[in-house]
């Protein structure tokens, strides 16, 4: 096996240890097939082992000023930026954006950690008037207790970092399932924790099949919170298992955003920003435009200056200098994307760039114009680099479209008449909405959807949250 990094961990991470595993589970370079690492594989009874770790740990956890929990995620925070580098070289690997977004990714999880040790020291409870004169009430903000969190491959540090950043700082231990297709940027978060101090049994990595290692962390007691990223079809199922036990849940679900480009747009900005919101990590991410809804008025031009930028986007292996486009996850991913576009050209869409496969799991950064309203790729998620182009006249058309959907995530749209951009922001039924810009992701904004895009928020002073639970004391003086 020729890859090798300092960082490079293939056991589970439970206690402040490394756990091997006689079985293993391969982790492959999407871009060249290559074997990476040989990944112990969990169980159910390496999860059930990471559970009551996490479970001794949690009273003297709870029970750390947060102060000094803020001062260990302070140090974990300075790790990963010390270390980007390996860490992005380890998540381009293993995932297969290109570098520099692995870059971007990696400060950006780093954010997270750097945010919530900050928000640690800011958690205050309430002292309030009771109608009585010889009471008193208070309200206590405590942690949740043992957290259980189940991540997606398509942002393999950021959506760890996201959780593991506010569980900690609320004073909950935890234990992650990273997505087996990318268990090695998780692994090595897990030993820069360990390197910045953070106890042991505070947060552990079981890498492991969803049907073992998610099913336990999904149905045991002991677990009273589950965070999970990932597809709305397995947000039910955990949302189903975690019913017995009523854990507390926070799902950031799938996503089909629209992008709504009116006349009154600076149309070189909606191109900038619909590349931002489109073709970052090749389409995957689940705030991604899904489908673009261009008045009348700007439709060409738009089309015509989008497709010209797209075409010169460069695609190739991630670890390329300059390479903007990495290859798809896997060929089930490459499989949906040449569907949706098959199925916009039969009903008459026109590819004005891209259109096509380029072997492996590369797909042509794509944008089909005159797509109809009731296509495939304006109903599901694509989850890859195409833009479908729908014409619109009206205003009141546009928002309808774009609220015709089962998804509420992310939103966006151009437009500088002030009284429409109040309209429209407030019409819209997503949970985040990009106004003249495509990007808005960061540690500061609460993230989180509606309707079938999940609850719950993530990052932000909301993202603790999640975490705390409320204790109401009455006192009798
Ligand atoms: N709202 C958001 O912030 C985000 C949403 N998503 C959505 O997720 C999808 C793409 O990500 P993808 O990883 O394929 O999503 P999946 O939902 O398939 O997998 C996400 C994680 O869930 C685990 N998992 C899968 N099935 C189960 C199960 N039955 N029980 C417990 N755990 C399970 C996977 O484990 P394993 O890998 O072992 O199968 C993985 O760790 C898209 O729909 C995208 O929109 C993705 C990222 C962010
Ligand atoms: O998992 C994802 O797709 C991320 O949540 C998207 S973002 O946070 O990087 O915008």
């Amino acid at each position: 096996m020729s890859f090798s990094s300092a960082l490079l961990h293939q056991d589970a991470f439970i206690e402040g240890r490394w756990h091997p595993a006689a079985a293993r589970f391969p982790v492959h370079d999407p871009a060249t097939g290559e074997c990476l690492a040989q990944v112990a594989r969990g169980d159910r009874a390496s999860a059930r082992l990471a559970i009551d770790a996490a479970e001794r740990a949690l009273p003297a956890w709870r029970a750390t000023p947060a102060k000094a929990r803020a001062t260990l995620l302070r140090r974990w925070y300075e790790l990963m930026v010390a270390h980007s580098e390996e860490i992005a070289t380890l998540l381009t690997r293993e995932q297969g954006k290109p570098l520099a977004e692995a870059r971007g990714e990696v400060l950006y999880a780093a954010s997270f950690i750097e945010w919530f040790a900050e928000e640690a020291r800011r958690i205050a409870g309430d002292v309030l008037e009771h109608p009585q004169a010889d009471r008193r009430i208070l309200v206590l903000k405590q942690s949740v207790g043992v957290c259980a969190a189940i991540t997606p491959w398509n942002f393999p540090a950021a959506m760890i970092a996201r959780k593991a950043g506010a569980a900690l700082a609320a004073g909950c231990t935890m234990v992650v399932k990273p997505a087996s297709q990318t268990p090695l940027t998780a692994l090595a978060m897990a030993a820069l924790a360990n390197e910045a101090g953070l106890p042991a049994g505070i947060f552990n990595v079981v890498p492991g099949p969803a049907g073992e290692v998610g099913a336990e962390l999904a149905e045991n007691p002991q677990v009273r919170k589950l965070s999970f990223t990932g597809s709305t079809a397995v947000g039910r199922k955990l949302m189903a298992q975690c019913a017995p036990t009523l854990k507390k849940l926070s799902l950031e679900l799938g996503g089909n955003a629209p992008f709504i480009v009116f006349d009154d747009a600076d149309v070189d900005a909606a191109v900038e920003g619909a590349l931002a919101a489109k073709y970052r990590n090749s389409g995957q991410t689940c705030v991604c435009a899904n489908r673009f809804y261009v008045q009348r008025g700007v439709y060409d031009a738009f089309a015509a200056k989008l497709a010209e930028r797209v075409a010169m986007l460069k695609v190739g292996n991630g670890l390329e200098a300059g390479v903007e486009q990495g290859p798809l996850i896997d060929e089930a991913a490459l499989a949906k994307v040449q569907e949706h576009v098959a199925d916009a050209q039969a009903l008459g869409a026109r590819v004005l760039c891209g259109g096509r496969a380029l072997g492996g799991t590369w797909y042509a950064p794509t944008v089909l114009a005159d797509v109809r309203a009731d296509a495939q790729i304006t109903r599901e998620e694509t989850f890859g680099p195409v833009a479908a182009l729908v014409r619109f006249k009206e205003e009141r058309e546009a928002v309808a479209l774009a609220n015709a959907s089962e998804y509420g995530l992310a939103a966006y749209f151009y437009g500088r008449d002030l009284g429409r951009v109040f309209r429209v922001a407030e019409a819209l039924e997503y949970g985040m909405v990009g106004v003249n810009t495509g990007l808005f992701s960061n540690e500061v904004g609460p993230f989180g959807g509606i309707k079938q895009s999940g609850f719950g928020r993530e990052g932000s002073k909301y993202g603790l949250t999640e975490y705390l639970e409320l204790k109401y004391l009455c006192l009798g003086l």
